[in-house]
């Protein structure tokens, strides 16, 4: 997951391969409730595992819901069967509409059955989302709602006990929000002694939504009998019983964006996304056929489907996307690459969402260069020749941001790569924490427009500090090249081979069998990340470093490391022999004596034994072998950047070498 201020996503130029959807946000939210108020207790697999469910579980938990996660990531939930054990409680929700209206509703009801008091609040945009229409129809009931804030929206306090009045039909507006039908369809049945009537006023909207609902009431125990999208019954003596064992369908609205990428970029190979199937309960599967409509070719499997690139330039739409709301995001931003403006109707919701979408999506596809036309409903796109290179607003909405990383797809138009920044990219964190890392496993860049940041100079001069920090600002990959020769010589070593049989080093680092993961270092199966560190092997990749044939075996093996979205090669000829085109090139020194009390309290608080004055004789001669070699001797490239850190901190060193990143690449706001 990425918590940084802004990522920089290289162009690209294609996609394939498999990605596997995080669960459903919606079915996730919805089962964590129906499994917290049920009789029995719930195994729910698959659950996402996002900012939108973790602020669910809490307050469950805070409600006196006892949950816990299974070793395979599945979430067991004791249901309450229907009684809080609680009488007060303060819940957090985020942002998190999915939470705050459901458990508006169950606590509007617990507190007027049984007594009570709760606390309902979120970030300061979910006080800006209404819930005026489900707040009307609870007190509409006889529930004691106070509006802490502005009224009609949260924070809010639920308190009781009332008389509850349920022999009337109860009203909801379903014009704003489908969530407020939704609340009141999930949790009337903790009140239904009798059968309770609900009557929708206005046009509902996102109906597939209520399908959701209706679908995994019916899981529940619970069969609400409806007549047409106007009445719903929910029968006398309904009770909540969980079925046992669930499991969450991949999320179709995070599907939207791999079916986009497939159908721009995946013309060799399909995008195949695992997890929805064509009879999926949510309705934003049919975004598919959406795309399918634009010119992607869709084949469906049971539980995935294929999606590659069919018509080119994409076909232009006209689509009423009230059925599919979120999801129609990623239409707009697919309208770029198509043949004739495309309009979306039907997406008045999009106003009332994380951020106001509509007015989002229209200014940052303008700052892209696109023609934009917007109304209270609706958004006209359309297709960009000459894209502009800037920098999107994500306006703490995961979907602004995944959207609009399909926009690095750009050079597929013929117009010029350049690299497009999306500020704040860890707001997707909300249903999809890890989607930048899955996108990046699946899209192409020519390795010429991946970004690179070399920082090389003289051993314990703090490259690999300075190179992981700054990777880590970025959001980049790192390659510590030093790892390689450091590697080959203990692959030597345990092979018995002399470090100066310059063929036999050399056959040895060819076929290293190295591999990276989760921060450790693996030769083989061997996890070796503490055995290269120390000293002698440092002293015997020194050795292997000085030979040609070894330099030369190792360099493909260190361009492998360029990949989307970008690097941090840390060593000593990673600007001058291995990427001479890099962005930025930093040589970072320091005195001899610095560093040789750097690497002393780093060897001893690693459990190495180690005196100073035998460090700083041998880093000594390290930094003169490393210098006179012939084959890349450890020098700054002509267009280097110096930086002698010796009486730097290393919070200064990463800002420094971030500002000058900055500098190099100011990105038009
Ligand atoms: N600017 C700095 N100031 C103080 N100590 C530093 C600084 N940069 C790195 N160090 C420390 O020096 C030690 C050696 O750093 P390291 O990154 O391993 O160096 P290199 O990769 O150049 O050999 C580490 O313990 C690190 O925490
Ligand atoms: N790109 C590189 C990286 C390291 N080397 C050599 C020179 C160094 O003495 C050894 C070990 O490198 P490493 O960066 O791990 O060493 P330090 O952490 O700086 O002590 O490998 C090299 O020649 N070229």
């Amino acid at each position: 997951m990425l918590k940084i201020p802004y990522l920089d996503l290289p162009p690209l130029c294609g996609a394939a391969g498999t990605v596997r959807l995080p669960g459903s946000k919606s079915i996730s939210n919805r089962l964590l409730l129906l499994a917290a108020l049920a009789e029995g207790e719930t195994r729910i697999e698959q659950l996402l595992e996002a900012d939108d469910t973790a602020v669910m579980l809490d307050a469950l938990r805070s409600l006196g819901c006892a949950w816990h996660r299974n070793g395979d990531g599945s979430v067991t939930v004791q249901g309450l069967g229907g009684h809080l054990p609680v009488s007060q409680a303060d819940c957090f929700l985020g942002n998190a509409g999915t939470a705050m209206r459901p458990l508006a509703a169950a606590l509007a009801l617990l507190s007027a059955r049984d007594g009570g008091r709760f606390f309902l609040s979120g970030v300061a945009r979910m006080h800006e989302r209404p819930i005026r229409d489900l707040v009307d129809a609870l007190r509409g009931l006889g529930c004691q709602i106070e509006d802490l804030g502005q009224p009609g929206y949260p924070p809010l306090a639920l308190s009781g006990p009332a008389p509850l009045a349920l022999d009337q039909p109860v009203r909801v507006r379903g014009d704003v929000s489908s969530q407020f039908l939704t609340a009141l369809l999930l949790t009337l049945p903790l009140v239904a002694q009798r059968a309770i009537v609900i009557e929708v006023e206005g046009e509902l909207i996102s109906k597939p939504y209520v399908e959701i609902t209706l679908a995994l009431l019916a899981r529940f125990n619970v069969k609400v009998e409806r007549e047409g999208w106007q009445r719903f019954t929910i029968p006398a003596g309904s009770r909540l019983r969980s079925p046992g064992r669930l499991v969450v369908e991949g999320d179709a609205s995070a599907a939207s964006y791999f079916i986009a990428l497939g159908a721009l970029g995946a013309t060799q190979a399909p995008v195949r996304i695992e997890g929805i199937g064509r009879d999926a309960l949510q309705g934003d599967v049919r975004f598919a056929d959406a795309a399918a409509a634009m010119g992607a070719q869709i084949e469906w499997e049971d539980h995935a489907l294929r999606v590659r690139r069919g018509a080119w330039p994409l076909k232009a739409i006209q689509l009423d996307c009230v059925a599919i709301p979120d999801a129609a995001m990623t239409l707009a931003v697919m309208a770029l690459y198509a043949d004739g403006p495309s309009r979306l109707s039907g997406i008045a919701s999009w106003r009332v969402k994380e951020t106001d979408r509509i007015a989002a999506m229209a200014t940052e596809l303008r700052k892209l260069g696109a023609t934009v036309a917007e109304g209270p409903d609706w958004i006209e796109v359309h297709p960009l020749q000459s894209w502009r290179r800037t920098a999107i607003h994500t306006y703490d909405d995961h979907r602004m941001a995944m959207c609009f990383s399909l926009a690095a797809l750009h050079p597929l138009t013929g117009t010029p790569p350049q690299d497009l920044r999306i500020l704040d990219p860890g707001c997707v964190a909300k249903t999809f924490p890890d989607y930048f890392e899955t996108l990046f496993g699946l899209v192409q860049a020519d390795p010429a427009h991946i970004p690179v940041l070399c920082i090389d100079g003289p051993t314990a001069s703090g490259k690999g500090t300075l190179a992981d920090r700054v990777a880590d600002q970025l959001g980049y990959w790192v390659l510590d090249s030093g790892a390689l020769y450091r590697a080959t010589a203990l692959a030597a070593r345990c092979a018995g081979v002399a470090l100066d049989d310059e063929p036999r080093v050399a056959a040895l680092a060819a076929r290293l069998p190295l591999h990276f993961e989760a921060g450790r270092c693996f030769l083989d199966e061997e996890d070796v990340t503490d055995a290269l560190r120390a000293e002698e092997v440092g002293l015997g990749a020194s050795a292997v470093a000085a030979l040609p044939a070894v330099r030369q075996a190792l360099h493909q093996l260190q361009l492998s490391f360029r990949r989307v979205p970008g690097l941090v090669a840390d060593g000593r000829d990673m600007g001058v022999a291995i990427f001479p085109q890099a962005q930025l090139k930093v040589f970072l020194t320091a005195s001899a004596a610095q560093r040789a009390e750097r690497r002393y309290k780093q060897l001893i608080s690693k459990g190495f034994s180690a005196n100073i004055a035998g460090l700083l004789q041998d880093l000594e001669a390290r930094d003169a072998r490393d210098k006179s070699r012939s084959a890349s001797p450890l020098a700054p490239a002509q267009d280097a950047r110096l930086l002698d850190n010796s009486d730097l901190s290393i919070d200064a060193s990463v800002e420094q070498v971030l500002a000058w990143w900055d500098e190099k690449r100011a990105f038009a706001d």
